[in-house]
């Protein structure tokens, strides 16, 4: 196809295209009056009126061996064709039948997308819209294949034991695992990474979350806020909606869904929709509510066993995984992973089987640890019991063949990873405790001794409830909180209580007879009364100083911005108690944390913080072992809590605590939570991971990168402060800038600015915007077809260059997925006329950098003459990218297959020890890995750019 501008001699019924809005399609003309052509674009429905001097109009002539499609979209062969006026050609189908095929008849829906085609046809793009393209594609290339890849867009600091999670688990396929790290360590920032990889890289497209009510509002912000993750939130009143007003399946609706759990409990039409619609990805937060036993289940636990059974993908999310026992710890494991978690008694005897395998393990990892094994025989035999003889002869053997230290190191790992994986709840639970994390500010207790009213009883932890409704009038607490709080005027103050009626009567007390600004948040209250309670305690000019919750309102929400915590009473499991001081001891809490207890003197009050706080130190200090404790000691902590004033009795209760807590400590230490450690964050790990980040992130080359985007694209963009810009759209955009508000929006390209500064949208490589913008340009035809001179001293005048770009790219809708395996590889050439390869001496951005452009009707006459030739030198640059794009595929494939062998290989492990993995799921995984390895072969080598560069003296 070729245009030629026939000098204003304009007709209708000509087929045109405009070279400013290219994404119009063929125009045909319409109508010419007084100088003036008018221009129907038909497959967008729009006109154009054009000067006849100047219309910015490309002729649209095809020519012999061009195919066109008529308006049946039929494609035909052009065999010749004839100009009077208009053109009329003579086509040919795949059968040789042949027919004339006027210019009129051409389908309008033609895009001169082809990179050959447009530039054969005169359709050409500016050099620095060559060179974004070149430039996004490379930038596509060096993401895709960054193993930080996914974990870039979140506005989050960058934390290691959560990176180290969130790499380990987002590079799964389809995972299933239990974040369960402690209080406020960050799960729901690990699930949003998590989710964040998955969906960017295309291994996952539709998740469900399902979360408590009161923290329904938390999540859709917090996904949102921090990893633009537009989630749709359904409740029953919009599923009603959308089956009414679309009479389809509601969760079917939206791709990204969050809702309350109730939903599904409530209505089991609602869990029956949800398991029909399917899910890539489930994510069930605060998962200790899910109550199971071998004799029975929860209607929670039902619910969530019915979805996950529906989803590929399964996060679970507990700051307390034991707090129910460890019956209910099997049953969230036997959620995740049903093969593996098949029988509880199996279960409790392997947790006893720990010790021994911690102290292999440690062994393993010593410094020595290899060559103890290479010699000692009792090592091996320990060893052998977890992984038989033979395992354990071939990594002898096998040690012994290697030289280099890190050969050995890494064998070793690998075969700790294994056991862990095999024995421990390695390859499913990941738990990181503050004592390894660190950085944590201190957690500090007040006491204050009150005064128990008459009549009042001493052994009830919560004595006004057995009051009338006067009980404030006699509380000595009351006046305590109001001189308290007269002392924090300035400050945020949380107040958590176990009760929802003593919460409402306090904060009804205090807002209306003692004029305190209070707020109040319980179970009983609407999602979006919660939530507005809460931002009116967040809010700091004008909002409440007090916030009062009750013992499940509370949980799970961030108000680390108080560092007050008053526990208006104290619950006896210290698991609860965590909760509440997790409230404000979180990531995020930057003075030390003061908590304040009121109680009641000789009290059950009394010898409870006697007990929780000499016993276990569960105020100042996370309690790991707190549920077993509980356990352990129920019977006699109940009885010094019905006797308060027996000194003696609590005396010894604390001194047993202690010494048990001590050795459970040593034990679990020695034990069960080394092994969660071990397999939980490896810091040398989650380092290279940050530094990946940092590397790929490339604040300042995103920066320079969008603002040619911005250029080229219209979009209006004034500095802000430093690497923040304003952004706003301008009346030179051809079409909308994608995620670009008509307001206007600030961003800001700093991790760490973007962190402190609520207001700035953070803009990383994986902001919706910039991947959106860079789809646009590879998936459309900006910079795909180019022209421009130079001067080149060492090449001859007059002579031309071509410039090609190939891309290997996997044609099939699930090529994303591989991506990681084979990227979207650009392969550059730069040949002469003798067809020799110069791509190596000189850069593209150098030859832009010199490039002249001519105008538009020479460089098309001159694109004219040297057609053929130009095909001729892209065949033979074809050839040589060929036997590039041919190594490139080989080791995406052998990448691919080892990490298959990998996979299967762990499968095949397991099921020697687990009988209950069936061969059928190993086959599928076979199939599975046959599939991937089908769309790999069809990756293919296409055309994406070219560029004529003629040389001038
Ligand atoms: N990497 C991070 N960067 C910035 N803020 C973070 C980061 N990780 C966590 N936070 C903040 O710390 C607080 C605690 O995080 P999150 O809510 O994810 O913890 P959690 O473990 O789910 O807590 P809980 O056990 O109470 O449910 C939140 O306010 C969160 O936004």
């Amino acid at each position: 196809m070729e245009k030629v501008l026939s000098d204003f001699q304009y007709a209708v019924g000509q087929r045109w295209v405009s070279n400013a809005e290219k994404e119009l399609g063929l125009g045909v003309v319409i109508e010419i009056q007084e100088r003036r052509l008018t221009v129907s674009y038909p497959a967008c429905g729009e006109l154009r009126t054009y000067s006849d001097r100047n219309a910015p109009l490309t002729r649209v002539r095809y020519e012999e061996g061009d195919f066109v499609f008529d308006m049946d979209d039929k494609r035909w062969k052009v065999i010749s064709l004839e100009e009077r006026g208009h053109i009329v050609y003579l086509v040919e189908d795949e059968d040789g039948n042949d027919q004339p095929l006027s210019e009129v008849e051409l389908n309008p829906f033609v895009h001169f997308s082809g990179p050959l085609e447009r530039l054969l046809a005169g359709n050409l793009d500016k050099p620095r819209h060559f060179q974004l393209r070149l430039d996004t594609l490379s930038h596509h290339q060096r993401l895709q294949s960054a193993g930080s890849n996914g974990l870039l867009g979140a506005r989050v600091d960058l934390l290691e034991h959560q990176l180290y999670i969130a790499n380990e688990v987002a590079n799964r396929y389809a995972p299933r695992v239990l974040l369960a790290d402690e209080v406020g360590l960050g799960k729901t920032i690990e699930a949003g990474l998590i989710l964040h990889h998955q969906l960017h890289n295309q291994r996952a497209e539709r998740v469900l979350i399902a979360v408590p009510d009161s923290l329904v509002h938390q999540w859709l912000v917090e996904m949102l806020r921090r990893f633009n993750l537009k989630f749709v939130v359904m409740s029953e009143q919009r599923a009603q909606d959308i089956e009414e007003s679309q009479g389809i399946n509601p969760f079917e609706s939206a791709q990204l869904v969050l809702c309350p759990l109730s939903l599904f409990v409530e209505n089991e039409l609602r869990l029956d929709q949800a398991c029909a619609a399917g899910w890539d990805m489930l994510c069930v937060d605060e998962a200790h509510h899910l109550e199971w036993s071998e004799e029975d289940a929860s209607e929670d636990y039902r619910a969530v066993e019915d979805l996950a059974s529906c989803s590929e993908g399964l996060l679970l999310l507990t700051a307390t995984p034991e707090q129910l026992g460890l019956e209910s710890h099997f049953a969230r494991l036997r959620l995740l992973d049903p093969d593996r978690y098949h029988n509880l008694a199996a279960f409790i005897e392997e947790e006893q089987r720990y010790r021994p395998i911690n102290d292999v393990i440690q062994t393993l990892l010593s410094d020595d640890g290899a060559d103890q094994l290479i010699a000692n025989t009792t090592i091996q035999a320990q060893l052998a019991e977890f992984v038989g003889a033979d395992v354990v002869a071939d990594l002898v053997k096998k040690l012994q063949t290697l030289n280099s230290e890190a050969e050995i190191q890494e064998c070793i790992f690998s075969h700790v990873r294994e056991l862990l994986d095999q024995h421990g709840t390695g390859r499913v639970l990941f738990r990181n405790t503050r004592s390894s994390v660190q950085g944590f500010p201190k957690r500090l207790l007040n006491t204050y001794a009150l005064e128990l009213p008459e009549g009042w009883s001493n052994t009830n932890l919560y004595p006004e409830t057995e009051q009338d409704s006067d009980w404030l009038e006699h509380d000595p607490r009351l006046p305590w909180l109001k001189e308290f709080l007269k002392t924090k005027k300035q400050e945020k103050v949380l107040l958590i209580t176990a009760n929802a009626n003593t919460a409402l009567d306090l904060e009804a007390y205090l807002r209306l007879r003692q004029g305190i600004r209070t707020s109040v948040f319980h179970e009983g209250m609407s999602l979006l009364e919660r939530d507005r309670s809460a931002a009116y305690f967040a809010d700091f000019e004008g909002g409440a100083q007090l916030l009062i919750c009750s013992e499940i309102g509370s949980e799970g929400r961030n108000f680390q911005f108080a560092h007050d915590l008053i526990l208006f009473d104290l619950p006896n499991n210290p698991d609860l108690l965590e909760q509440r001081i997790g409230r404000l001891d979180r990531i995020g809490q930057t003075q030390d944390v003061q908590i304040h207890v009121p109680y009641f003197e000789e009290s059950a009050g009394e010898a409870l913080w006697n007990w929780l706080h000499k016993g276990i130190n569960a105020f100042e200090s996370t309690c790991a072992t707190g549920a077993a404790i509980n356990e352990k000691f129920k019977s006699e902590l109940t009885e010094c809590l019905n006797n308060p004033q027996d000194h003696q009795l609590l005396d010894q209760l604390i001194d047993q605590t202690n010494a048990y807590n001590q050795s459970l400590s040593e034990e679990l230490q020695s034990g069960r939570d080394r092994l969660l450690e071990l397999n939980s964050c490896n810091s040398q790990v989650a380092l290279e991971t940050i530094a990946s980040i940092r590397e790929a992130s490339a604040e300042d080359q995103l920066q320079e990168y969008m603002l040619r985007v911005f250029d080229q694209f219209g979009v209006d963009h004034q500095d802000h402060s430093e690497q923040t810009l304003v952004l706003r759209p301008s009346e030179t955009m051809h079409s909308p800038f994608p995620e670009l508000p008509e307001d206007g929006i600030s961003v800001c390209f700093n991790r760490e600015k973007s962190l402190s500064r609520e207001e700035l949208s953070f803009l990383s490589w994986e902001h919706p915007m910039v991947t959106a913008a860079m789809d646009n340009i590879t998936s459309g035809e900006h910079g795909n077809a180019s022209f421009c001179t130079l001067k080149l001293p060492a090449l001859p005048a007059g002579t031309w260059l071509l410039e090609a770009n190939f891309v290997t790219h996997c044609p099939t809708s699930k090529s994303r997925q591989l991506s990681y395996y084979l990227p979207t590889t650009p392969i550059r050439l730069l040949l002469d006329q003798s067809g020799k390869d110069l791509s190596g001496v000189i850069a593209s951005q150098q030859l832009t950098q010199m490039a002249k452009t001519i105008p538009l009707k020479q460089a098309q006459n001159i694109i004219k003459h040297i057609r053929e030739d130009v095909r001729d030198r892209l065949e033979l640059g074809k050839t040589q990218a060929d036997k590039t794009a041919k190594n490139i595929m080989d080791a995406a494939r052998k990448k691919l297959e080892e990490s298959q062998a990998y996979e299967l290989g762990r499968l095949e492990a397991l099921a020697k020890v687990n009988p209950n993995i069936r061969q059928q799921e190993i086959e599928l995984l076979k199939t599975q890995n046959d599939e991937l390895k089908a769309i790999l072969d069809q990756a293919q080598l296409r055309l994406d750019a070219i560029r004529v560069l003629v040389l001038t003296e």
